[in-house]
C-alpha cells in the first residue's frame, strides 16, 4: 500500500536574467526562487488497486513518483511505501517496487533485452527458477518470442515498451509506478499493455500508480483517479463520477448518404442533442452520455446513415473542464478544495 501525507517536495531554482552583464552580476549576487512542485497532498492506496494520477504537464505527478520511489527526498510531510519509507533506500523496498518511465529507457541500447533481463536478475537477486517461469509468463503474455533476441537500437516504439515493462517486471514487484506507459503507441499496442497491466495486476495483486493522457487507459484500468494541478490534489475519486460532472457528452459522427435539409436533420435529432457541425455529408452532434443509443436509433431510422461513430471525449478536455470549473470557482462539488 502507499500512503501519502501532507507531501510537499519544493525545488530552488536559479533565476537567471538575459544578458552577459546580468549573467556576470549573477556570479556574485544568486537569486533564487522556489518551485512548490507538490505542496501538502496527501493519500492512501490500499493494497491490489490501480490508481490513475492525472494532471497537466507541470502539476507535479513525476515529482511526486520519484519521492514515491526513493528517487528524491520530500521537502515536507510522510510518505510510506509498503511500510518503507523510500529515501532510506533499504534493499527490501527496492527489491518490491518498480517504475517504469515511458520517455525514459533502462535497457541497454547496443545489445538484445535479454542482456538488460540478465543484469536485472543478478540485481535483484532472482533464483534461476523463478527467473525462468517469471521470463517465460513475460514472453508468452507480451509476446516477445523473437523480440528479445534483437539489438534494442532496432526495435519499434512498441517492442521497446513491452520489453521496458518485462525488464521492470521480472522482479515480480508489488508497487508498480507507471509513468506514461502508452504514450505514442498505436491502438492496438496501447490494448495490449492495458490487458496485461490488469492481468500483472490480478495474478500478483499488485498496487499500481499510473500516469496517462490516455482516456481509454485510465476508463479501462483505474476506478479511482487522483487529479491534481499546480501541486495541489484537487480530486480523489471514482472515474465515472469525474466524468458524469466535468465530461456528460459525447459526440456523435455522422456521415449522411443522402443529402437532407438542416430542419429534417433537426427534427430527427430533437431534444435527444445538439447539431454543433453539419456540412454535408458530415453531421457532428453532442450528446449527453445517456441518451447516445437511443438517439443512434433514432438517427439510423429517419436518416439513410453511411458512418456513425461515437467518440468520448479526451482525458485532457475533461481535465480542462475540471480545472476551469475550480478557478471560477464552480467546481460542482466533484473537486475537493
Ligand atoms: N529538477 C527540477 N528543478 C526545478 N524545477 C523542477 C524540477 N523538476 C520539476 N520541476 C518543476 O516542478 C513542477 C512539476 O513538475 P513535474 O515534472 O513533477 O510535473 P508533471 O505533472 O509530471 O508534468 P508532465 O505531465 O509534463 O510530465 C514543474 O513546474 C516543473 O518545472
Amino acid at each position: 500500500m502507499i500512503e501519502v501525507r501532507q507531501l510537499s517536495k519544493h525545488y530552488r531554482v536559479h533565476e537567471r536574467e538575459p544578458g552577459f552583464w546580468a549573467s556576470l552580476r549573477s556570479l556574485f549576487n544568486r537569486k533564487f526562487r522556489i518551485v512548490r512542485a507538490v505542496d501538502d497532498v496527501s493519500f492512501y492506496i490500499p493494497e491490489g488497486q490501480i490508481v490513475a494520477f492525472l494532471g497537466p504537464n507541470g502539476a507535479g505527478k513525476t515529482t511526486t513518483m520519484k519521492v514515491l520511489t526513493g528517487l528524491l527526498h520530500p521537502s515536507g510531510g510522510e510518505v510510506r511505501v509498503s511500510g518503507f519509507i523510500p529515501s532510506q533506500h533499504k534493499k527490501q523496498f527496492k527489491m518490491n517496487i518498480s517504475l517504469v518511465m515511458g520517455q525514459k529507457s533502462q535497457l541497454i541500447w547496443d545489445v538484445p533485452a535479454s542482456e538488460t533481463f540478465l543484469v536485472n536478475k543478478v540485481i535483484y537477486e532472482i533464483p534461476d527458477e523463478e527467473y525462468q517461469e517469471t521470463l517465460s509468463d513475460l514472453v508468452r503474455l507480451l509476446e516477445l518470442e523473437d523480440v528479445i533476441r534483437k539489438p534494442v537500437r532496432q526495435l519499434s516504439l512498441g517492442e521497446r515498451m513491452k520489453c521496458e515493462l518485462a525488464a521492470a517486471l521480472l522482479h515480480r514487484p508489488r508497487i508498480v509506478f507507471l509513468d506514461e506507459p502508452t504514450i505514442g503507441l498505436d491502438v492496438n499496442m496501447q490494448e495490449v499493455m492495458r490487458r496485461f497491466i490488469q492481468d500483472y495486476n490480478s495474478k500478483y495483486k499488485a498496487t499500481i500508480l499510473l500516469t496517462s493522457h490516455y482516456m481509454a487507459d485510465v476508463t479501462a484500468l483505474c476506478e479511482r483517479v487522483l487529479v491534481i494541478g499546480k501541486g495541489r490534489l484537487l480530486y480523489d475519486g471514482a472515474i465515472s463520477q469525474l466524468i458524469d460532472t466535468y465530461a456528460p457528452n459525447k459526440r456523435i459522427q455522422l456521415q449522411l448518404a443522402e443529402r437532407v435539409e438542416s430542419s429534417v436533420l433537426q427534427q430527427a435529432v430533437g431534444s435527444l442533442g445538439r447539431v454543433v457541425d453539419f456540412a454535408f455529408p458530415n453531421v457532428e452532434l453532442e450528446v449527453p452520455r445517456e441518451q447516445v443509443s437511443e438517439l443512434s436509433a433514432k438517427l439510423l431510422t429517419h436518416l439513410s446513415v453511411l458512418d456513425l461513430t461515437i467518440e468520448d471525449p479526451t482525458m485532457e478536455s475533461v481535465i480542462a473542464q475540471a480545472f476551469e470549473a475550480k478557478e471560477s470557482g464552480t467546481g460542482k462539488g466533484a473537486l475537493s478544495s
